[in-house]
């Protein structure tokens, strides 16, 4: 296993692999915070109107070849204007709390500059229908749209890009921060930097390892900047940063297999994690990464800007990495490999005990900062039937598992302070459109008709307090 450093070993007691049973809301402490998740290019649609401007998935959307389906979030499922109806549908499923994201291109159209006033009273009037009907507001500052003016002076593998979320951070401060505690700087870095700059899986859709890493980097770095702004504005506010993380395995215990293991963990979890919250890039993947980057963008006080205390720490999880060395031993280069575990509409394996793992993982390794599940959830190609119902059994099972396994850690040890399900309803899932479906609401893409899941009656009666068996 890697070499960490252990910042406070807790003895986390071990569990059984599976306590298949009786699950219900009384098996988390009664303070613990259950809600449901979305972000703003996913669901807002209305991407002309109240003054936004482009963001980067409006231009990756547009570029053909990038999205399947062509889809794009132009319309999404209306939340802009049916933010009433969607929060009477979060009220009537009983939820205390809901984390969605503020669209930095409506807070500020060109990413910097003074706000669009049009876009602030948007997300003022979100906040007081929420807080009217009792749902606590978590506000993600940035869930991946990026005004695409910043992308053309050069997005976040630019240092400025880093100070202007720190600008924009204090302006979702000043409108909100009077009736919005709890705060996300940043949703998946990850995926921002990797899938944005490496991959060019996600917008904007750029292949260049370089900037994928100089990316990393300042999106940490504005987002020790966004700690700073928010504490001084809303001293009395929660803040995190939402991290997906995935516990690694090997694929076998053959030759190579370990290192395979500690540089996917690596490059997936610590990268991340070390920084955030220990002050450091972690010095064997520094290594590992030595041939595509030097990292002479990281300047002497970043990593303690970086490493601001935080309230809490958002993980996103959804499945497990297996891995093993690649074709070519010696490379560096590894494998991805399955188990032939029954697997969601993504093609991501259902493993419920990595959420065991992971969580317990990070309280060894990180210490005892409480935890926030901010996002866990699955997509299956959901149907309404004709008598209006949408049966979702494998959905229930999924989260009924993973509930289950968050349990488990909760009574191991771990500080687990929250669950928000993804997602609130099916929306747009990024680079494959709106063909796969997170939600416990089905939408009606066409009509825009929402559909409580079942699931969602599921979630809705373990919220109640109902014992569920699974
Ligand atoms: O893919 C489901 C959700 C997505 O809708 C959320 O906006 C995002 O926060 C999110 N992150 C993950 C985990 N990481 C990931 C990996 C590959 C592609 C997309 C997301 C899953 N999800």
């Amino acid at each position: 296993m890697p070499d960490h450093q252990d910042l406070g070993h807790r003895d986390l007691q071990n569990q059984p692999d599976h306590d298949h049973g009786a699950l219900s809301r009384g098996d988390f402490p009664p303070e613990f915070t259950w809600g449901v998740a979305t972000s703003s290019y996913q669901i807002e649609g209305a991407t002309s109107e109240g003054g936004r401007g482009p963001s980067i998935w409006d231009t990756f959307s547009a570029t053909p070849g990038r999205v399947v389906d062509g889809d794009n979030g132009d319309v999404a499922v209306e939340h802009y204007r049916r933010y009433q109806q969607d929060a009477d549908l979060m009220a009537g499923l009983g939820v205390d709390a809901y984390r969605f994201s503020v669209a930095w291109p409506r807070i500020q159209p060109t990413g910097s500059g003074p706000v669009n006033q049009a876009g602030v009273d948007f997300y003022s009037r979100l906040v007081d229908a929420l807080l009217e009907r009792g749902i606590t507001p978590w506000a993600t500052l940035y869930h991946w749209d990026l005004p695409q003016p910043l992308e053309d002076l050069g997005g976040w593998p630019s240092r400025d890009t880093a100070y202007r979320f720190a600008e924009y951070a204090a302006h979702v401060a000043d409108a909100l921060g009077d009736r919005v505690k709890h705060f996300i700087t940043l949703n998946e870095p990850w995926c921002s930097a990797f899938l944005g700059y490496g991959s060019g899986r996600h917008a904007p859709g750029r292949s260049d390892g370089a900037a994928a890493l100089a990316a990393a980097h300042h999106l940490m770095l504005g987002h020790g900047l966004a700690v700073q702004a928010l504490r001084e504005r809303v001293p009395d506010a929660q803040v995190g940063i939402t991290l997906n993380l995935y516990p690694v395995t090997g694929a076998h215990d053959g030759h190579g297999v370990d290192d395979a293991v500690r540089r996917i963990d690596g490059l997936s979890n610590r990268w991340f994690l070390d920084p955030v919250l220990r002050g450091a890039y972690p010095k064997d993947v520094v290594e590992d990464v030595a041939h595509i980057s030097d990292l002479a963008f990281v300047a002497d006080a970043d990593l303690e800007t970086i490493n601001a205390p935080l309230d809490f720490l958002g993980v996103n999880y959804y499945t497990r990495h297996v891995v093993a060395p690649g074709a070519f031993p010696g490379t560096g280069l590894v494998e991805f490999t399955d188990r032939g575990l029954p697997t969601t509409a993504m093609g991501w394996e259902v493993d419920a005990d990595g959420l065991f793992d992971i969580l317990t993982r990070v309280t060894r390794d990180y210490g005892d900062l409480p935890l926030v599940m901010t996002e866990n959830g699955a997509a299956f190609d959901d149907e309404v039937g004709a008598d209006g119902t949408v049966h979702d059994p494998r959905r229930i099972d999924f989260l009924a598992g993973h509930l289950a396994a968050a349990a488990r850690a909760v009574r191991a040890g771990v500080p687990l302070r929250g669950y928000f399900a993804w997602s609130l309803m099916d929306n747009f899932e990024w680079a494959e459109g709106y063909a796969k479906r997170f939600g416990i609401v089905h939408v009606d893409f066409d009509t825009q008709e929402r559909t409580v899941k079942d699931s969602g009656r599921w979630y809705a009666a373990f919220l109640a307090g109902d014992r569920t068996q699974y």
